[in-house]
């Protein structure tokens, strides 16, 4: 049987990060036209892309959604460009608690999905890097997916990343596309960055789009390498190190035949795994 070509065309902006937000937010803006341009319809940003990432800066940059200057630009620039904008993160303020928070607007500039960081980003490498964002911010405690012309498409952010069971609950939940703005770093980027994104992708037979920050030079070092990986688990579209756009085509036909050929999810053991209990340290 012959499957009817589904595609939605997809920017991810691998945007430069100062300690300016207005000009954090006007390149942004710039980014978004041009993005536009290239005939995106589906375009994303980084993890804090208006704000250097550090527990020190969460606070001082944190707004309030929707009435908060960030988030008046990207209510805008979707209007503006008629495209779904999925607005990176930013660090949001909600009776005084913080939250790594990513928003999505839709092309009426309406805000249609709001994501918090649900596993917070505390490891410890000794010689490669230490960061504690449970020391300011708060973790969510809800999935967030919106809808783009009959796709599902779910949210998560950075070390999300390496919990599979946020994307499986997606998946459940019938998404094709998962988008993870993400911050890796220096020490963990190269090795994982990649292989993460498509572990998701081949575990869950979905889309996986990951966008970073253009690497800097000081503070927080973004490793960059925004990327596309494809429901099969192949990279379809991937960055560098610099500020950078990635616009690639989505055949949505491709969640249907990976599904069908490798029908993983019809043939799970649930009937073996749900009598094993184990407890993990
Ligand atoms: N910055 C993050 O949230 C995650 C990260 O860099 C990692 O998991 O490694």
């Amino acid at each position: 049987m012959q499957s009817v070509m589904r595609t939605i065309r997809t920017a991810l902006i691998q945007s430069r990060v100062g300690a300016n937000r207005s000009e954090n937010l006007e390149n942004a803006r710039k980014l978004i036209s041009q993005a536009k341009t290239l005939g995106a319809q589906l375009i994303s940003l980084p993890e804090c892309f208006n704000s250097p990432y550090g527990t020190k800066f969460f606070n001082e940059y944190a707004e309030s959604i929707p009435n908060g200057p960030t988030s008046e630009m990207l209510s805008k620039a979707a209007k503006d460009n008629n495209v779904y904008l999925v607005g990176g993160t930013f660090p949001e303020i909600e009776n005084s608690k913080y939250y790594n928070t990513c928003t999505v607007w839709n092309p009426e500039g309406k805000l249609i999905a709001k994501y918090r960081k649900m596993h917070l980003f505390d490891i410890d490498i000794p010689g490669g890097i230490t960061f504690k964002e449970s020391d300011v911010l708060a973790a969510g405690n809800s999935l967030a997916t919106f809808d783009l012309e009959g796709t599902k498409i779910g949210l998560g952010i950075c070390y999300d990343l390496r919990f599979e069971e946020l994307a499986k609950l997606y998946r459940l939940q019938g998404v094709e596309i998962l988008i993870y703005p993400a911050a890796f770093n220096l020490t963990t980027g190269p090795l994982h960055f990649e292989l993460l994104q498509r572990g998701r992708a081949i575990d869950n037979q979905v889309f996986v789009l990951a966008i970073s920050p253009a690497r800097g030079t000081q503070g927080y070092i973004a490793w960059g390498h925004s990327q596309i990986t494809n429901p099969w688990g192949k990279v379809i579209g991937q960055a560098k190190e610099g500020e950078e756009i990635v616009n690639v085509d989505l055949d949505l036909t491709e969640c249907d035949k990976v599904r069908q050929q490798i029908p993983i999810f019809s043939q799970r053991r649930n009937d073996i795994y749900d009598t094993i209990k184990v407890g993990i340290k």
